[in-house]
């Protein structure tokens, strides 16, 4: 299977009858009130979680970030995002369903109410939206759940105000919101550059068979960078940008992602933020040896954890390492999932 066509997954999977007469190609009806346009009356979008495959980590730049080499898999795990219009006098809100809703904030900082305000500022438009978030991506995991709802949340608008906003934009908007965003938007595997918002699509030669151990608690994206330069300044390397070698993508790596080979592809995963994911919570390493003794080929931190990933030989080992992670007690639940996934997706547009 090649790299998806990023094009593809800002357009609807036309799977849901949206052909019927009076509609337009997204599904939308037109309503007399509107001009002759054609405006939906909501949008679900679904957007998928990620596993960073490789994520080397440069020094600490001035402005706070630090430079990668981040090359994101897209997983099959996915919050839903819907939006729906809201009086004006309302104004915006969010709500959220699913297992970790009490760790969503349901505020102005919420990142999906962030995107809302970012694309009706860019066109001149009142953000009087309900935004629902049916969350499956596990809260501060170190899976991009927030920015899997920003990327959500920003087509799902685009789509019902018709804004018809360019690709370049869309990628643009997700990246003043945060660093992983834009790979929400494309999904698939991609290389990310700079702070990992610059990316380049990557090819993905078969499906990969995944475990993720997910934790009783989240960690700080931020506290576990800064204890990343913390072990770095203690080991005495430094941790400024002329201190550590620029990150780079792994050839051998972008090969085994390229021919779908999990053997190869297990046997050159790596994570810097690990070391320091661990140091914080260090239940993790416990977490790790349970999925590698049950037969995973290769076991790492997604990003910046706690979730641990798990990468399998077929479906079998992997509800084979599921049951063992659960049986060991090590964390909250243990989900399958495979990947490349597409990016954010329109699933319905609706009157
Ligand atoms: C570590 C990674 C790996 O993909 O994701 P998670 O595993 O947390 O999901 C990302 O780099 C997280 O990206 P994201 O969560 O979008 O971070 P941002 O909102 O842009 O930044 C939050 C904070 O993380 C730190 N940060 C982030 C990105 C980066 N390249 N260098 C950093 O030092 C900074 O302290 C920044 O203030
Ligand atoms: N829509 C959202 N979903 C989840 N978390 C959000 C959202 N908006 C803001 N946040 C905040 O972002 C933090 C990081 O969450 P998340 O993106 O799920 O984790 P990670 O950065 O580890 O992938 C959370 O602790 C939460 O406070």
């Amino acid at each position: 299977m090649s790299a998806p066509d990023t094009d593809l997954f800002f357009g609807m999977d036309g799977t849901d009858g949206t052909d019927a007469p009076g509609t337009d190609d997204t599904g939308a009806r037109r309503r007399p009130e509107d001009g002759g346009g054609n405006v939906p009356m909501s949008v679900t979008v679904r957007v998928p979680a990620k596993v960073n495959v490789q994520l080397a980590v440069g020094g600490l730049r001035p402005d706070g970030f630090h430079d990668l080499a981040n090359v994101f898999l897209a997983v099959g795990l996915y919050d839903e995002i819907t939006v729906t219009p809201t009086a004006p006098t309302e104004g915006p809100r969010v709500t959220c369903s699913g297992p970790d809703t009490h760790h969503v904030p349901l505020d102005r900082s919420n990142l999906a109410l962030r995107a809302v305000d970012a694309l009706a500022l860019r066109h001149g438009i009142s953000p009087d939206v309900h935004v629902h978030i049916d969350k499956d991506i596990p809260v501060a995991g170190g899976m991009a759940g927030g920015s899997a709802d920003a990327a959500g949340a920003l087509l799902a608008c685009d789509t019902l105000w018709g804004t018809r906003t360019p690709r370049e934009e869309l990628l643009d908007i997700c990246a003043e919101l945060g660093s992983d965003v834009p790979f929400s938007l494309v999904g698939g595997a991609a290389l990310g550059r700079g702070r990992g918002e610059v990316l380049t699509p990557l090819e993905v030669g078969g499906t990969f068979h995944w475990v993720f151990a997910v934790a009783d608690g989240g960690l700080s994206t931020p506290a576990v960078y800064r204890e990343c330069d913390r072990l770095r300044e203690r080991r005495g390397t430094g941790s400024g940008v002329d201190d550590v070698p620029a990150p780079e993508a792994s050839p051998v790596l972008l090969a085994a992602l390229r021919s779908g080979d999990a053997r190869l592809l297990a046997a050159n995963l790596s994570n810097d933020l690990q070391p320091a994911a661990v140091s914080l919570l260090p239940s993790l390493d416990e977490t790790l040896a349970v999925g590698r003794e049950a037969g995973a080929l290769a076991a790492l931190v997604s990003g910046s954890g706690p979730t641990c990933a798990f990468l399998a030989e077929d479906p079998a080992s992997a509800s084979d390492i599921a049951v063992a992670l659960r049986d060991a007690d090590v964390c909250r639940d243990a989900r399958t999932a495979t990947s490349p996934a597409p990016g954010a997706t329109v699933l319905r547009a609706a009157v």
